[in-house]
Parts: C-alpha cells; structure tokens; sequence
C-alpha cells in the first residue's frame, strides 16, 4: 500500500528517528510563507454565514488563490474529524445548525450505521475574515474566503482516500482527542500529510471530557512530531468551545494553491461516481487555468475528449457555478458513460493543448482477496451490474471474473483491508439489494513449482490439492505494524502477536503511560479478526496501524473443506502448517453449526491433501419450521413456510447439500 509507506516511511525503524524529526516539521506547520511575504497578520472576524451560503447564484471569479485554502481534516479514527467539520459547516451557514443530520459528510448509510467515514467527502465553505498590515495602520475591509474542506476517513483500510484527497490540499488539521492523546493512526496521518508537504495545524478536540488532558498531548505533538505546543488549537467539536479560532487559523497558517492562473488547464481527478440522473460525476481539482461549461476537455490517461456539461462546487450538494478557477476543487459532469473513464489521479486538459500529466496518486494495493458470487446462480448479470457501479464509486478495489464449480460464475475481487470487504459486501447489498456470498478471504501468497516457475495465488482454489508434491517453496505478505497501547496491556499485546507469528522490532515509551510497538507480522494474521482481538484483548485502548512489508518464506499448506467427500472449493484456504489443524477444527465445528439438517446426513471435512485432519456429521432431518407452532391460523403457517422458501432461495446448493449464507460469513472469522 503506498499509502501505508507514507505512514510511517518516517517511521521506519525506530521511534528515535521520527522523535528526531527536526525543525523542518515546525516550520512547515507553523506561519505560512504566504504570511510572512505579504507581511500580513490575520484577525478573526467573522464567523456568521456568509450570504452566498443562500440560494443566489455564486460568482466564483471573485476567488483568485490568495482567497482559496484547501485543507483535508485527518485523524484518528473517533477522534471527531467528522463533527468537527460539521460544527464548521453550521459555522459558516454552509448547513443548518440542528440540521438533525450529525456528520453531514458522512452521507453513504453504511457510513450513518457503522459511526465511520468510509469516503472523503469535499464541501466548499465561504468565511469572511479581517486582515490587519503588520504596520497596524493599513486596516483592510473582511475579505470573503474560500474554503474547500475535505474530511477524510480514520480507519487504517481507508487511507487510501485520505492520501488521494491530501493531493488537493495545502494544509490538514490534525485532530488528536484530548484524553486519547496521540494514537498509532494520528501518527501514519501525521506522516502522509507531512511527505505531501502540508501546513499541519494541531487540533486537540474533545477537550470537554472529563479526563481530558490536553497538556500531556501537547507534550506528545512536541516529543513525537515536533509540533509547537502553543501552535495547538484547543476545541470541542460537540460544545462548540474553541471552534472560533480553527478557520482563522486554517486561512492564517495555510497558504494558498500554487497553480498559475495564466497556464493551460491541468486538473486532477480526484473521485469519481455515478449518478441516477447526472451519470459520472467526478471530483476535480483546478491546478492550472481555469475550466469553463461546454469547455471541450481530453484526458491523459484514456486519451478520450469530453465535453463539460455541467461544473461546479459541493457547497455542500452539487451546486453549478458554470466555471472553476485555479486552485478551486468542485465536480465536473461530462458525458462519460461508466466511472472506468475516470481514472482517480488522472490529469484532465483543454482538448488540442499539451500539457505534462500531474503526478497523480500511486495505485492502491490489494492487501485481501476473495470471491464473491450470486447467493442466486441467476443473479449474476445483476451482480455484475451493482459491482461494476459500485466500483465506479470505490475505485481501491479490482475485480476479476472467476468461476467455481461450488458456486459458479462470480468475482475474485481486491481490498485494501478486511473492513473495506465488509463495507463493500454491505454496500453491494444496502444499496443494490443484491444477494452475495463470499468465500475466505485470503492474501497474495507466491508458490514456487518445481519446474522454477512462479505464481502468485489469490484464489486457494487455484493451487492444486497435492502441494506438497509439486511446490518447493512459498513466501507470504508481512507487514509493519505500528501498536500504541496503554502500558498495563504490554503482556497481553506481546502474547497476542507471538501467536499471530509476530517478530517484535521495537518497544519504546511515548510517556509514562503508554507504550509504543513496532511488530513484523505475516499479513493473514491481522487480515482475519487481529484489531478485534487487540481491542478487546486491551479493552479498547490499543490503537493499529500497518504499512506493507516484504514477502517472507513460509511453510504454507492447502486446507481443503469436504461435504459428503467432495471438496467445495469456495472453501479453500491457505494457511500455515503450524496452525493448520486448528483451522481445519474450527472451520468444521462453524459449518456443523450453520448447515441446517438436511434429509441425508452430511459429512463435513478438513483435509490437507488425502489427510483428513477434522470431521463432523449433521445428522439427518428436516427442520420442521413449524415445530414452535401450535395450532392456530393457518396464515400464521403459511408465513413461516413462505419465510424458510425465501431462506432457501439464500442457500447455495453443493452437490446435494444446501448452505446458507451465513455458514459462508462465518467461516471468514477463522483466524
Ligand atoms: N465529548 C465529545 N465528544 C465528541 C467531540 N467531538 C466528537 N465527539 C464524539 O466522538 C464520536 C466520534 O466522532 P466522529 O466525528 O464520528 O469521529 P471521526 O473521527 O469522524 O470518526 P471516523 O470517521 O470513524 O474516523 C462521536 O460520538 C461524536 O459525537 C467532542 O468535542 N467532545
């Protein structure tokens, strides 16, 4: 993930070496150069709406950069970046106070259900602020800004969307909670946002919580990033206290966007999704020039030309401006058909003219595998159909067709994590109402052939059953993970990832309180279930983080699961010999208890090659629904026989046997 390099690229190897980030870091976050050349010092004035925050029409030529800030909000998850940007939505009228929507941003229902960002959201806000001339003489009229502020999500599956949405900004406000202090993700955020040469404003939050301490996180920001504690903002998102000096501070210590007015068009394509009526929409950021409906547009990566039929800002929904200017971020309409035209990171252009293609953004890279099909084999066209639109709009994972012969025709599909898979199986369903079911999940494991060929496997199915005649040798994905807990946890955390296979790189403090770990762990360990059991294991106080490692060789074997004596290879998995029997235990005792009994008797098995190492039996019987029924209304009987039809329709059939969903869900918990 070249997001997770970001995180802790100075991280590297030892806390010592980010503790001895230098000045360069104070520098950046405190004045802004701007500042000082314009010879300017900046007084709060305003904090009432501003007028264009009603319906009449925006003039955005009335923002040349020097009037624009761009900045992103990062965090640690639950940090409150989300209410935060609310309380300045309502600050500057951009929504209503007590709109009855708390974190406005998070718009998607996976994201209102879970209590996380999932996508960053942009909204562009207009705030008017007082500059003072240094000389104290030259006072000027409140100036009107604009401010486009991108929250982003916490969760480490995400960051991705955080290291895209820092490519359209100028500066970040840091939020660390005031009695959580400093935790694994504010530190990989801290990064991101310090290699993408970002103006970092401190925002210590939640200082209204009784154990709030906000002089021990100053110490940290200090001792950690050396942040000048006084350059600290001191807030509470959900009383209001101290919310007054953030815009201030964002107008005052960020500067504005670099881009040249007079140059060609180059703009980055930040995002991108579909729309019932628009089509693709997609998220921009005017680097150079300026972009204009019915402008006439080509892009660097597809080479196609499109004509802009609609323009404008997110303030906070769509709303047409017919133009955007240098350094201002809004959306585009064109007439792409599908959001695969809009490749993220893209530079787009004026048609006819030449210009050289931006950086963009390095592609994600898939930490998670695993098929997903129709939990109805008619589905599949329907199922194609939601994937393909719902990765117009989530363009980290890749998708490949694949067949079973368990489960037929589906999709092996990538994610950056294993909450990123449950948010899109959750998505795939809440918002397309599709039926899905999916099979283990598994890492990009390589197996070498005796021949000298090698493969990389993410699909367990793909590897024959009898590897241990035909491989000499395989390497698994580690990764670096990052874990700050408080000190009292230390041996429990310790005993957690030596079981995973963990090799521990560092243990340091980061105050008298809490303790700093540095793990190398094989990436299957901490995909399935790892961050539930930190949490519970550290009653919520341990705080995660990982960047990609090296591959490592390891001895890996093929764990297959029979029904009645034939393989399923929707089953599969690879793990690790040591752990193998477990697994295999486990997987079965799951499938015992979610497979209904049928008229037959079904045998469930753990095989690795021609050795059974588990079995069970469900024994024969059909499960009378209508046992707890007695008596009474017929309609009554017809509803629960019509609710187990509707339950079997959910069942996969394998050979003879049927298999809820839920038998498939479970089996992704095993570790
Ligand atoms: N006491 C207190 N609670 C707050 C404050 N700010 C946010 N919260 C609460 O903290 C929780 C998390 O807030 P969010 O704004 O969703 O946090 P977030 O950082 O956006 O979370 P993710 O999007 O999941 O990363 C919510 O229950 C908020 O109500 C604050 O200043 N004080």
């Amino acid at each position: 993930m070249g997001l997770l390099k970001r995180a802790s690229r100075a991280l590297k190897s030892s806390l010592s070496s980010r503790f001895a980030i230098t000045s360069a870091v104070s520098e950046r976050c405190g004045r802004s150069p701007l500042c000082s050349n314009l010879l300017v010092r900046w007084q709060g004035y305003c904090s009432h709406p501003h007028p264009r925050s009603t319906n009449a029409s925006i003039d955005l030529s009335q923002y040349p950069t020097e009037l624009i800030r761009n900045f992103s909000i990062i965090a640690h998850v639950d940090h409150g970046k989300s209410t935060l940007a609310d309380r300045l939505l309502e600050l500057t009228g951009t929504i209503k106070r007590g709109h009855g929507q708390p974190q406005y941003l998070d718009k998607l229902q996976v994201e209102r259900e879970r209590g996380i960002t999932v996508k960053a959201q942009t909204a562009t806000m207009f705030h008017k602020h007082k500059i003072i001339g240094l000389d104290d003489t030259s006072t000027q009229e409140p100036q009107s800004f604009l401010l486009n502020l991108i929250d982003t999500p916490g969760h480490v599956d995400f960051s991705y969307e955080v290291s895209r949405s820092l490519a359209a900004c100028q500066g970040a406000l840091l939020v660390v909670d005031a009695a959580q202090g400093v935790q694994a993700q504010t530190v990989a955020n801290f990064y991101l946002a310090f290699e993408s040469n970002l103006a970092i404003i401190p925002v210590i939050n939640k200082i209204d919580q009784p154990t709030a301490d906000p002089d021990r996180v100053k110490a940290q920001l200090k001792s950690m990033f050396d942040l000048d504690p006084s350059s600290a903002l001191l807030t509470s998102a959900k009383t209001g206290q101290g919310l007054e000096q953030v815009l201030p501070a964002v107008i005052e210590r960020i500067p504005p966007p670099p881009g040249k007015s007079e140059s060609p068009l180059r703009m980055l394509l930040l995002d991108s999704y579909f729309d019932e009526y628009k089509g693709v929409i997609c998220h921009v950021a005017v680097v150079d020039g300026a972009l204009r409906k019915g402008d006439k547009i080509s892009s660097v990566a597809t080479g196609q030309s499109y004509e802009i039929l609609d323009v404008g800002i997110m303030h906070p929904e769509l709303r047409p401006t017919g133009v955007l200017l240098t350094g201002q971020v809004g959306y585009v309409v064109t007439g792409m058909r599908t959001t695969k035209e809009a490749r993220v990171g893209d530079t787009l252009f004026h048609h006819r003219t030449t210009v050289d293609p931006l950086p963009g953004f390095k592609p994600a890279k898939h930490m998670v595998f695993s098929g997903l099909y129709p939990a109805d084999g008619s589905d599949f066209e329907a199922l194609n159909n939601a994937i393909e639109r719902l990765t117009c709009n989530d363009a980290s994972v890749c998708v490949a067709k694949e067949s079973s012969t368990a489960l037929g025709l589906g999709f092996r599909c990538g994610f950056l994590g294993l909450l990123h898979m449950d948010v899109f199986h959750q998505r795939l369903e809440q918002e397309y109402g599709t039926h899905i079911i999916s099979t283990v999940p598994t890492v990009p494991y390589i197996f070498e052939y005796s021949d000298g060929s090698k493969v990389t496997i993410q699909n367990p199915a793909a590897l024959p059953s009898n590897t241990k005649q035909r491989v000499v040798a395989c390497w698994e994905p580690t990764v670096l993970a990052t874990i700050i807990i408080p000190s009292e946890y230390v041996g429990p955390v310790i005993t957690l990832c030596s079981e995973r296979r963990g090799e521990q790189l560092e243990y340091s403090f980061i105050d008298s309180q809490r303790a700093f770990m540095k793990y190398r762990l094989p990436l299957r360990e901490i995909v399935v279930d790892f961050y539930n059991e930190l949490k519970s294991i550290t009653s919520g106080y341990a705080s995660f983080d990982y960047e990609d490692a090296d591959y490592q060789a390891s001895d890996l074997v093929k764990l297959d699961i029979l029904l009645n004596g034939q393989p399923v290879d929707a089953m599969a998995a690879i793990v690790h010999n040591l752990k193998a029997q477990r697994v295999g235990r486990e997987l079965v005792e799951k499938l015992k208890k979610h497979i209904d009994r049928q008229m037959f008797e079904i045998t469930i098995q753990a095989a690795i090659g021609s050795k059974i190492i588990a079995r069970d039996t469900v024994s024969a019987m059909r499960k009378n629904v209508l046992a707890k029924c007695y008596g009474g209304d017929v309609s009554r009987k017809r509803k629960l026989l019509e609710k187990q039809k509707e339950g079997k329709k959910r069942m996969k059939r394998i050979g003879s046997v049927d298999i809820p969903q839920e038998a498939f869900h479970e089996l992704l918990k095993v570790s």
